[in-house]
């Protein structure tokens, strides 16, 4: 039997004891309640006074890459080192230091993002949950490697992590008993102020790990007065995604876990109104979750000043920084007027990691720990991966035979949601229309559509209305949509790592899922890397796609996987033959790197 995060959860009525102390814990150290004042009442209750960032020195050891920070204090009023999980300052968990940021933004007209479930009682939370005799325990043998100085331990219970009381509350709420793997190793790094780049398997948790971290330092405060009296926002933390729809779920998560907390998040996307998005903006914000082209819009218009920034987090970071993208993120992240690295908290996070990539986002880490957790990619047994010999012409008639299979197995006849990826927007949208016609109800997802069909889409599938969704590589990255029983890749990618997040749809918090992709001799250039990385996750490697990746010459280009078996995802700089002036000569020559399936195109990015 597999395991799972997710069952771990139902499997754990007797196990949440460790979600139990952390609750009663609550007498130590407490700060006096009256003393913190939110930042954003702070800016509406205190005169005006534009900070002047000192911008006085980082607080943690200079940049092994030549970035010599200043010396001295931090402007954040003490050093990042200063919170390390252990408890902020020596408080101890519990209502003391924590919890007295609830008088901010108008809190009591605050949407309940959890339905009806605000007064969830933690014990029965738990106890209500099936227990399927799951071992959420097999997880540990889950491989992790980190690099960098001082590495924080990690952690076994979320009790374990000073986080706060209206967080930890939360967690409950959200039914999370245990951190998963990338959540034990990244929480307590982070708490640590320590800069991050995190490499974990697709829906192993990754946007939690860098949520709490944020929301928890938020809700501890400590940070200067920020301006009032301008119409422009001044966000402590910064969460860019590659896409609409991911910013939009990353806003949907951070939400729930910011409850009652005070923290305010908002979200700012391309395709959508601006105006609305300002006026949300102008409520107040502490979060900015936004995809960069909208962030940039609003910066130019300086709606947005990125002054204040604490904390920055990329998720998908590889995608963020790979060619095409790279200028915008660097335009944001070392040409506006975000505090530098060292003096800002950066976390990266995705679950690939090329290590050209890794070379690019070091320029925006300050002495970081590298974290891998699990073999990269979702190469992870939860999936099962096949691949199928198809002629083109074929395509139409197999994926019909994949599907009326899986209707015939069905719940009471109920297709299982199944998500299609074709390379091109055109394809999409006449395969969507095949489907259609054929007795399959299907809509679609890429680029030319607005957003308005993309969100009305992406709904529709998520309810089992139009059970199945064609997409191009648009919704390949981050997407959590429960209960996705299969992808099929019916146009493989040109990228391996694209593989990779594409299949990642699927198998995801422990569930189990299935995976087929479509080859022909189209994809010679992923017979290799395929094979590999079905090996690598001990997936049966068809007798035929064995003899074709040995045919191939493998001459590197953009599917080098880079790394060992067993981290895909290690850390460039234990590489010695790595330096900055030769690193892989040119990665992105070869490989059609730069048409990510004609559906990536700039407007899934603003
Ligand atoms: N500690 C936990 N216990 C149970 N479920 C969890 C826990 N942490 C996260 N999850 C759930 O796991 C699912 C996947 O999480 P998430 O979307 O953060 O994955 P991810 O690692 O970011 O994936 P991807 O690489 O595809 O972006 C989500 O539904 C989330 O609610």
């Amino acid at each position: 039997m597999r395991n799972s995060w997710a069952d771990s959860v139902e499997n754990a009525g007797s196990g949440s004891s460790e979600n139990a102390g952390s609750s009663s814990a609550s007498g130590a150290s407490a700060l006096p309640k009256s003393s913190y004042v939110p930042p954003h009442l702070r800016n509406r209750t205190i005169a005006a006074e534009t900070p002047t960032p000192s911008f006085s020195g980082p607080p943690v050891g200079s940049d092994r890459f030549g970035f010599v920070g200043q010396t001295g204090g931090s402007r954040w009023g003490g050093s990042r080192n200063d919170h390390g999980r252990q408890g902020y300052g020596g408080g101890g968990r519990g209502s003391g230091g924590w919890g007295n940021r609830g008088g901010g933004w108008n809190r009591e007209r605050e949407v309940n993002p959890f339905g009806n479930d605000v007064d969830v009682d933690t014990e029965s939370a738990f106890s209500e949950q099936e227990n399927t005799g799951i071992n959420f325990d097999a997880y540990e043998d889950i491989p992790v490697e980190t690099s960098g100085d001082n590495v924080p331990p990690p952690v076994n219970t979320f009790a374990e992590i000073d986080l706060g009381e209206a967080l930890n509350l939360n967690i409950r709420r959200c039914k999370y008993v245990k951190p998963t793997p990338v959540q034990r190793h990244a929480i307590p790094i982070s708490l640590a102020g320590r800069d991050l780049m995190a490499c974990a398997q697709t829906g192993s948790g990754k946007t939690a790990a860098f949520c709490f971290p944020i929301i928890s330092g938020i809700m501890r405060g400590g940070f200067p007065q920020r301006p009032r009296g301008t119409r422009t926002v001044f966000p402590l933390a910064l969460i860019l995604s590659p896409t609409r729809e991911l910013s939009m779920q990353i806003h949907d998560e951070a939400r729930k876990f910011a409850y009652q907390t005070g923290v305010k998040v908002v979200v700012a996307y391309g395709g959508a109104p601006i105006n609305q998005q300002l006026r949300e903006l102008e409520r107040g914000v502490d979060i900015l979750v936004a995809t960069p082209g909208r962030l940039v819009d609003l910066l130019e218009r300086a709606k947005v000043s990125l002054q204040m920034i604490r904390y920055l987090a990329l998720d998908e970071a590889d995608r963020m920084l790979d060619m095409g993208f790279e200028p915008q993120i660097r335009k944001i992240v070392e040409q506006m007027d975000m505090p530098p690295r060292g003096e800002r908290q950066t976390m990266l996070f995705s679950a690939t990691f090329p290590k050209e990539i890794q070379r690019l986002a070091s320029d925006f880490l300050s002495n970081y720990i590298f974290l891998a957790v699990g073999r990269v990619g979702s190469s992870t047994d939860l999936i099962i991966q096949r691949v199928e010999y198809v002629h083109e012409s074929d395509k139409r008639s197999h994926l019909m035979d994949l599907l009326h299979a899986q209707r015939a197995n069905g719940v009471q006849g109920k297709q299982a949601l199944t998500l299609v990826f074709v390379e091109t927007k055109k394809g999409a949208d006449a395969l969507e229309h095949w489907l259609c016609m054929n007795g399959f109800p299907a809509t679609t997802i890429h680029g030319d559509r607005t957003q308005q069909e993309r969100e009305l889409a992406l709904r529709s599938f998520k309810s089992g209305n139009t059970p199945i969704l064609v997409a191009t590589d648009v919704a390949a990255r981050g997407l959590d949509i429960p209960h996705v029983s299969h992808v099929i890749n019916f146009d493989l990618p040109n990228d391996i790592d694209d593989y990779v997040h594409r299949i990642g749809r699927t198998g995801r918090a422990g569930k189990t899922g299935l995976a087929t992709a479509f080859f022909n001799e189209s994809n010679m250039s992923m017979a290799k890397p395929l094979a590999d990385l079905m090996q690598e996750a001990n997936q049966e490697v068809p007798d035929w796609l064995t003899r074709f990746a040995s045919r191939v010459s493998y001459g590197g280009g953009k599917n080098r996987r880079s790394g060992g078996a067993r981290f895909g995802g290690r850390d460039f700089r234990r590489d010695n033959s790595y330096n900055r002036g030769s690193g892989g000569a040119d990665y992105y020559a070869g490989g059609g790197y730069g048409n990510y399936g004609g559906g990536y195109g700039p407007s899934a990015w603003d």
